[in-house]
């Protein structure tokens, strides 16, 4: 169906169905606020088949217009083909890699992304995460928390993060956000990217192989997609080598997980600060026991604060949806 006859069945008067996959932790805040406006369909807090759940709600599938969701939940195939009459998603995250974009744009479906300054945001976690990788600050609390009169210091010294040469796998508003917080800390910043940015001063790595053999430390911010899935392979780990430590705070299946759990177990690199993982929510056991790695629950754009904003934008861009004008599709550049 072209979107055009799509959308003559818009009738703003009636209060519209929203199929919402998420994101659960901010839905609430935006239920809330725009509660008269939608009547909501959380496939997000059901176990159920999609086509089951809109029939025990009694919902014909063929009213819903649009999506709301996060990373949390895929927008596949089968959810997309399920849906006749869609015409919007919006997302309340910078990566687009859970909706299946090829079936979308089958089907004329826009995909919105409201991240609003998330990247910023993303780009202090990821900060952070390396931080407490050098310094190991969270095997250092759970220490100190054991410790008793008795108890020796038996943590090894951290490392600084001076003069580290960071390589930034994808350089794009998340990674120059990082790039720009850590040239203050005196790192060397160099990057590999889908291709050179011009006006960018720093060194550029057509191989990630390459660049892991030159740096300190892979911050990884790069979209996930067929070409991106396992950039970080054994081979790269390798090439980073004993002293090298790993951030991701893209997306999980950036790395070979197996590989990295590897790596990590054998000291073969210095260690890892994970907000992203490749089957989330499952994470690999192997990986609480070691010292070496710092886990976050992908959370790196998740405050408070970039709540409101989120909420805001997802709501504004339904409205432009709902009131006929469709606002444009934005997706991660890397
Ligand atoms: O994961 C979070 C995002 O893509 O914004």
């Amino acid at each position: 169906m072209a979107m055009a006859e799509k959308h003559n069945h818009i009738d703003n008067k009636e209060i519209q169905p929203l199929l919402v996959f998420g994101p659960p932790l901010i839905f609430p805040t935006f239920e809330a606020r725009n509660f008269h406006k939608y009547r909501f369909l959380k496939a997000f807090s059901s176990q159920l088949p999609l086509h089951q759940f809109l029939t025990e709600q009694n919902v014909d599938p063929s009213s819903i217009q649009a999506i709301l969701c996060s990373p949390s939940q895929q927008v596949s195939t089968d959810v997309i083909q399920l849906l006749p009459s869609l015409c919007v998603i919006v997302t309340s995250s910078a990566g687009t890699d859970h909706i299946d974009l090829v079936e979308c744009s089958h089907h004329g479906i826009q995909v919105v992304s409201v991240p609003g300054d998330q990247a910023k945001d993303v780009a202090d976690m990821a900060v952070g995460l390396l931080i407490d990788v050098l310094w190991k600050i969270s095997a250092a609390d759970r220490h100190v928390r054991k410790w008793g009169p008795s108890m020796h210091r038996n943590l090894s010294f951290g490392s600084k993060l001076k003069g580290k040469r960071v390589g930034i796998v994808g350089l794009g508003k998340i990674g120059k956000e990082v790039a720009k917080r850590l040239e203050p800390f005196g790192c060397r910043i160099m990057y590999h990217s889908r291709n050179q940015k011009p006006f960018i001063s720093y060194p550029f790595y057509s191989k990630v192989v390459e660049l892991a053999g030159n740096s300190d430390v892979l911050v990884l911010c790069c979209p996930l997609n067929e070409q991106s899935r396992h950039l970080i392979n054994r081979e790269v780990m390798l090439a980073l080598g004993k002293d090298g430590a790993i951030v991701n705070v893209g997306r999980g299946a950036l790395i070979d997980e197996k590989e990295l759990v590897r790596c990590l177990m054998e000291d073969e690199i210095r260690g890892a600060g994970l907000d992203v993982f490749e089957n989330e929510p499952n994470v690999p056991n192997e990986l609480f026991p070691l010292d070496n790695v710092v886990l976050s629950p992908h959370a790196a754009s998740l405050t408070s604060d970039g709540f409101t904003e989120v909420c805001e934008l997802a709501a504004e861009a339904l409205e432009l949806f709902f009131s006929s004008k469709l606002p444009s599709i934005r997706l991660l550049d890397g």
